[in-house]
C-alpha cells in the first residue's frame, strides 16, 4: 500500500506535541494507528507517515494551477497546500483532475467552464483567477456549485498600461511593421513614417485602473486626453487633468483611441460599423482591454475603408486567433499575443495577490477579492430572498435612469420596517443594491463579501435609513426606497421633489414590485424588463403603447399608471416579458401625450 508523507510535517523538528497550526477543516486527524518513520524512541522528532487509508483524512487541500504562475505565489501555495502544476491542459483533462482538486487557479487561458464545476463532484471551493478579467470564468455555475471566485484585480494594472503605451507609439511610429521588412532584407525609410502623438486626442474608453493610467501616460507624452466612462468620477479625472465626455464626442473627436473597459453585454462589440462610421477619418485604435469589445470584421471593413488608419491590439474574440485571421494579418494592424499583464513584476505581484486569496478562502476567511458566493446563514437568507431579490433591482433600474458623466456618488438607502432596527440585518440588501449599482457597468462582481469594499474603491456612499412603521414584525420589510442624489436622469419623471433619482418596491406575494419612480406611484412586477413613459394623463394612451408591443408580440406582463391628478402628469410603467426592437421603442415615444421614455432591463 502506498504511504504519504503529510507535509505539514516536513519540518523535523515538528512533533505529535508541536502540532502544526493548520485551519480546523484541513488539520490532521493524529491516530493511534499512524505509522511512523522513525523509531518511537524519539517522538520529538518522528515524521508523520500515513497510509494510503488514512490519505483519505489527509490534512493538506490540493490546489490545481492550470497555468503559469509566478514563482513567489508557488512558493505561498505549498506552504499550505499540495500543489499540482499542469499547464495545457485540454478541457477533458482538466474536467478529469479537478474532481481531485480543492482549488484551481487559471490566467485568461483556461475556460472553467460549467462542465468543469459539474465535474468536480463538489470538491472545488474555490477557483483564483490570476489577473482581472473574468470572462472565462462562469461565474453562474461556481455560484451554482457554491465555488468561491476570486480574482487578482490590482497587481497587473501598471503593466496593462504600459503595454497600452508600448502599443500606442509603436503604431504610430511602424515600428512592428519596419522590423518585419528589415528582417526581410529590406531597407524602406519613406514607406514606414509615422505620425506623432504630441497634442494629438487621445480618447481613453474605459477610465477605471488601467484606463486612468495609461491616460496619466498619454499626459507625459503630451497628447491631449479625454475620457468616456459613464461611471468614472469627474474629480478623477480632472485630477489628472483628463476631460470626462460622452461616447459620441470621444470618439467623434479622437485622434487614438484606447480601450479600457470590461467586456460585459453593454460593451460587447461597442465599437462597431455605426460606431467606426462617426469616427475621424484616419483614427488610430489600440486594445488592451478584451477582443470582444470591438466588432472585429467591422473594424477590418473601417481599415479597407480608411476610417481606421491603423490598430493595435493584444486582445482577440477569439484567442488564439485564427492563423488565417484578416485582422491579424492585416498590414496596418499591429499584434501581440494577449501581453498586457506579461511582464515579470506583474506576473509575481499577480502570483502572491492570487495565491493569498486562494489560501485565504480555503481558509474560509471573507475575501475582498471575491467575485461570488454570497455568505449567509441559510435562515436569514430564506427570510430576506425576496427582499434581496427586490435590493438588486432597484439598484438596476436606479443605475439605469443615471445620464451623463459625472458618476453615482450618493446614494441614499431608506428601509421602511415595524423590526427594531437591531432585528433587521440590512447587510445583505446593501450589498445587493451594490451589486445592481455597480454589476450593469463594471467588471466587478458583486456580492456580501465584497460590496462594501468594491463601493469604497469606487467612491460610492451609500448611507442607510431605518424608517419605523406600525405593522407585524413577522415581515421583516415594508418597502425599500433608493435615491441617487447630485446626477441627472435620462428620465425627468424619476426624479423626486429633492432632486434625486428615487426609486421603491415592496414585495407582494413573494414577488419584488415597483412601487415608485420619482414621485409617481406605480405597481409593476419587477421580472423580465420595464418601460417607463411619462405622459399627459388622458384616454388612450395604454390602449396604444399596449397595440405597438402587441403588434411585435412583446407580451405585457403588468402595466400601472400613476399620476398628480387626473389629466395632468402621469408616469405609466409596463412590465414586459421581450425586449422590444428599436422601431417600437421609437414609435412609443412618438405617441404625441408621451413626453419621454425609457427602457430598463433588470
Ligand atoms: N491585455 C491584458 O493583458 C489586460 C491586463 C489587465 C486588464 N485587462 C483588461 O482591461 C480592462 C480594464 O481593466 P481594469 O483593471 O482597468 O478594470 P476596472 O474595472 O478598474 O475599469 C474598467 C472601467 O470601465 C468602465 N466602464 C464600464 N462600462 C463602460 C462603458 N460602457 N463605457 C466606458 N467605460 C465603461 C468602468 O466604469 C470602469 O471604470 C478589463 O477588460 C481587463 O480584463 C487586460
Ligand atoms: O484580465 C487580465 O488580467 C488580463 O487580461 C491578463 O490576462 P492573463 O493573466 O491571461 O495575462
Amino acid at each position: 500500500m502506498a504511504s504519504f508523507k503529510t507535509p505539514a510535517l516536513k519540518n523535523p523538528s515538528l512533533s505529535l506535541s508541536s502540532k502544526p497550526r493548520l485551519p480546523s477543516a484541513f488539520s490532521v486527524s493524529f491516530r493511534d494507528n499512524l505509522r511512523f518513520s522513525r523509531p518511537s524512541s524519539r517522538p520529538q522528532r518522528r515524521f508523520l507517515i500515513i497510509t494510503a487509508s488514512a490519505a483519505s483524512i489527509s490534512s493538506k487541500p490540493t490546489v490545481l494551477v492550470a497555468e503559469k504562475l509566478g514563482e513567489a505565489g508557488l512558493t505561498l501555495l505549498k506552504e499550505f497546500a499540495n500543489v499540482d502544476c499542469s499547464y495545457s491542459l485540454s478541457p477533458e483533462e482538466l474536467c478529469t483532475k479537478i474532481s481531485l482538486c480543492d482549488a484551481l487557479i487559471v490566467r485568461s487561458g483556461t475556460k472553467v467552464s460549467r462542465e468543469v464545476f459539474e465535474s468536480a463532484g463538489g470538491r472545488l471551493k474555490v477557483v483564483g483567477r490570476a489577473g482581472v478579467g473574468i470572462d472565462n470564468v462562469d461565474l453562474a455555475a461556481a455560484t451554482e456549485h457554491g465555488c468561491l471566485v476570486v480574482n487578482a484585480p490590482t497587481a497587473n494594472t501598471v503593466a496593462a498600461a504600459e503595454h497600452g503605451i508600448a502599443l500606442l507609439s509603436a503604431m504610430a511610429r511602424n515600428v512592428a511593421q519596419a522590423d518585419a521588412s528589415m528582417k526581410a532584407g529590406k531597407w524602406q525609410r519613406n514607406k514606414y513614417v509615422g505620425v506623432s502623438l504630441v497634442g494629438k486626442t487621445l480618447a481613453v474608453l474605459g477610465f477605471g485602473k488601467v484606463g486612468s493610467e495609461v491616460a496619466r501616460r498619454a499626459k507625459g507624452l503630451g497628447m491631449h486626453v479625454i475620457a468616456h466612462d459613464p461611471y468614472a468620477s469627474a474629480d478623477r479625472a480632472r485630477a489628472i487633468g483628463v476631460e470626462l465626455v460622452s461616447f459620441e464626442e470621444a470618439i467623434s473627436t479622437a485622434d487614438f483611441i484606447s480601450l479600457h473597459m470590461p467586456l460585459t453585454a453593454a460593451t460587447n462589440k461597442m465599437l462597431n460599423d455605426e460606431t467606426f462610421a462617426k469616427m475621424r477619418k484616419g483614427v488610430r485604435i489600440v486594445n488592451v482591454a478584451r477582443g470582444g469589445v470591438i466588432d472585429e470584421d467591422a473594424l477590418v471593413r473601417a481599415l479597407d475603408a480608411g476610417i481606421v488608419a491603423q490598430a493595435a491590439l493584444d486582445v482577440f474574440t477569439e484567442e488564439p486567433p485564427k492563423q488565417d485571421s484578416k485582422l491579424v494579418q492585416h498590414e496596418r494592424v499591429t499584434v501581440t499575443p494577449h501581453l498586457g499583464a506579461s511582464t515579470i513584476e506583474a506576473q509575481e505581484g499577480v502570483a502572491i495577490e492570487i495565491a493569498e486569496a486562494v489560501v485565504g478562502a480555503l481558509k474560509g476567511e471573507l475575501a475582498a477579492t471575491a467575485v461570488n458566493a454570497p455568505m449567509v446563514p441559510a435562515e436569514v437568507l430564506i427570510e430576506l430572498k425576496p427582499y434581496v431579490e427586490l435590493a438588486e433591482k432597484l439598484g438596476r433600474l436606479a443605475v439605469q435612469l443615471v445620464a451623463g458623466v459625472s458618476g453615482v456618488k450618493n446614494v441614499k438607502v431608506s428601509y421602511a420596517s415595524s423590526r427594531a432596527p437591531d432585528d433587521l440585518d440590512t447587510r445583505l440588501l446593501r450589498a445587493m443594491i451594490t451589486k445592481g449599482l455597480i454589476e450593469p457597468i463594471s467588471s466587478v462582481y458583486v456580492n456580501l463579501v465584497n460590496a462594501d469594499y468594491t463601493a469604497k474603491q469606487r467612491g460610492l456612499r451609500i448611507t442607510e435609513e431605518r424608517i419605523v412603521i406600525d405593522g407585524s414584525p413577522e415581515c421583516p420589510l415594508e418597502s425599500i426606497q433608493v435615491q441617487i442624489a447630485n446626477v441627472e436622469s435620462k428620465f425627468a419623471g424619476a426624479i423626486s421633489e429633492l432632486g434625486e433619482i428615487k426609486v421603491e418596491g415592496q414585495v407582494k406575494d413573494g414577488i419584488p414590485h415597483l412601487t415608485k419612480v420619482g414621485s409617481f406611484q406605480v405597481d409593476v412586477s419587477l421580472e423580465g424588463s420595464i418601460i417607463l413613459c411619462r405622459q399627459v394623463d388622458q384616454p388612450g394612451i395604454i390602449g396604444k403603447v399596449g397595440s405597438i408591443l402587441g403588434q411585435e408580440n412583446v407580451n405585457v406582463s403588468f402595466m400601472s399608471v400613476g399620476r398628480i391628478a387626473p389629466r395632468k402628469q402621469a408616469v405609466m410603467a409596463i412590465g414586459v416579458d421581450d425586449q422590444p426592437s428599436k422601431g417600437s421603442l421609437q414609435r412609443i415615444g412618438e405617441v404625441p401625450a408621451i413626453e419621454e421614455f425609457v427602457f430598463l432591463k433588470l
